[in-house]
């Protein structure tokens, strides 16, 4: 079994619930975030605020395409899976690409407080403008997903434990 690619929505635990996967797993994990972090030796929210989305989301498919080739369990971030480039790329990869599936509940629960902060593209955004992109965005997930699991009311031990019987 190759080790799955987690994609969806801001907040829906892809970082959480890769590393609980991981540790299921006994397999080395990657969260294409901290990645580009340590690259660019600078946080998301700074660089985006310093360059711009277009530019963060240049490194954003660079770090994807090296990433891919790794044995790692691996968390993308939000958009990636909504990039043309990205989505073509996680679909050639053979990997299973597992869609983690948020309500928009709790969606917005997950990211309140220091979780929207985090997050460039929250910055001066309401509850309904969140959902509004959520749902503006799903479309990318489905069409780059192998495996979708819902995610409302579970640990992320209980969604790694359903993500690993479901690629198995
Ligand atoms: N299944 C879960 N149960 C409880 N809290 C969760 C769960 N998944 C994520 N969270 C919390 O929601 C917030 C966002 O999770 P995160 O893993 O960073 O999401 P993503 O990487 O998809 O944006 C974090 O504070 C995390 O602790
Ligand atoms: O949805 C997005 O456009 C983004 C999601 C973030 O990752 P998470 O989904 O892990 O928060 C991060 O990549 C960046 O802030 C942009
Ligand atoms: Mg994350």
């Amino acid at each position: 079994m190759q080790n799955p690619i987690l994609i969806g929505f801001m907040g829906s635990g892809k970082t959480t619930v890769g590393r609980a996967l991981s540790k299921a797993l006994n397999q080395p994990f990657k969260d294409l975030d901290q990645v580009i972090e340590a690259t660019l030796k600078q946080s998301i929210p700074s660089y985006f605020e310093a360059n711009g989305e277009a530019a963060f989301r240049q490194v954003e498919k660079e770090l994807l395409a090296q990433h891919l080739s790794t044995e790692n369990v691996l968390a993308t971030g939000g958009g990636t899976a909504c990039q043309i480039a990205n989505q073509e790329l996680l679909l050639k990869s053979q990997r299973p690409v597992v869609w983690l599936k948020a309500s928009d509940a709790t969606t917005i629960h997950n990211l309140s407080g220091e979780d929207w902060q985090k997050r460039p593209i929250l910055a001066d955004k309401s509850a309904q403008d969140v959902t509004n992109l959520k749902a503006s965005r799903e479309h990318f997930y489905r069409k780059t997903a192998d495996v979708i699991i819902q995610v409302d009311q579970k640990t992320p031990e209980a969604i790694a434990e359903e993500i690993i019987q479901r690629i198995s």
